[in-house]
């Protein structure tokens, strides 16, 4: 990595902690996920390949973009180099607003929503396209954990899904077939506690919960124990959103954290 200069660890992702690094070609600055493999299990490697393989083929504003990954041999280490987001995560924001005691502004809500919902089309809906046949393939993937702590703001107010640790790509678009699911409790959907699948459906009900927490300042559904907290999610009872947002909103979180919901 002589080709960058290391500067502070900013966090950590699936695998590794990322730092935030300046390229000395042009001064840029990044940042890397710095995963040690010596200790990832078999099935973890290949995890990581698929993040990387699913990472790489994702072009989209609303996507943490991918620019390199460089394996150091000697130090068992793989380094994924990706875009900086200077604002931090969803996850941090809430908190900062939570300790304050001060709601989010409806209009920021609005403007992630959106920005997320057109992420999750790139992913659920996107294709690739064959340099040499010009052939265009539907290319679904899954994020499966969709979180705040995974949603990052760049110096603009845009807004970047991150971090497809967990993500698959779905290699028959036809079946919105299951996989199995892994994944943060909290925002874990009724379809996955009964049968434990997950399909794109399951990312919507995940942006759902990541809304209402930006609204309510907690997620929709807690609860001491998982069971408690499968049951809670099964049941699908939401509290509807502190009174100083709108019936517009409040609806559409609805609709996004509604059970048995066949698209
Ligand atoms: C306290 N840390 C931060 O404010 C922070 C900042 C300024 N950037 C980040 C995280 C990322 C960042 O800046 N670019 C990223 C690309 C992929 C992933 Cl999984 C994470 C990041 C974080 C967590």
């Amino acid at each position: 990595m002589d080709g960058y200069e290391s500067l502070e660890s900013i966090g950590s992702g699936s695998f590794g902690l990322i730092r935030k690094v300046r390229r000395k070609a042009d001064g840029k600055i990044l940042a890397r996920k710095e995963i040690d493999y010596r200790k990832m299990t078999t099935k973890e490697k290949e995890q990581l390949v698929a993040e990387v393989n699913i990472l790489k083929d994702l072009k989209h504003p609303n996507i943490v973009q991918f620019l390199e990954r460089v394996i150091d041999r000697e130090h068992c280490f793989i380094y994924i180099l990706m875009e900086y987001c200077e604002g931090g995560d969803l996850a941090a924001v809430i908190k900062r607003h939570k300790e304050s005691s001060t709601p989010i502004p409806e209009e920021f809500v609005w403007n992630i929503m959106v920005q997320l919902i057109m992420a999750l089309h790139e992913c659920h809906h996107g294709t690739t396209t064959n340099e040499e046949t010009h052939q265009v393939t539907p290319r679904p993937i899954l994020h499966r954990d969709l979180k705040p702590d995974n949603v990052f703001l760049d110096g603009k107010h845009n807004v970047k899904l991150g971090d497809f640790g967990l993500s698959r790509s779905l290699t028959n678009p036809q079946k919105a077939f299951a996989q199995t699911y892994v994944g943060t409790p909290f925002y874990m959907s009724p379809e996955l506690i009964g049968e434990f699948t997950y399909d794109a459906k399951s990312d919507i009900w995940s942006l759902g919960c990541v809304i209402y927490e930006l609204c309510a300042l907690q997620p929709p559904f807690l609860a001491d124990t998982q069971a408690q907290l499968s049951a809670r999610i099964k049941e699908g009872r939401v509290q509807s959103l502190p009174g100083n947002y709108t019936q517009e909103l409040n609806q559409i979180v609805k609709w996004m954290l509604q059970v048995n919901v066949s698209l």
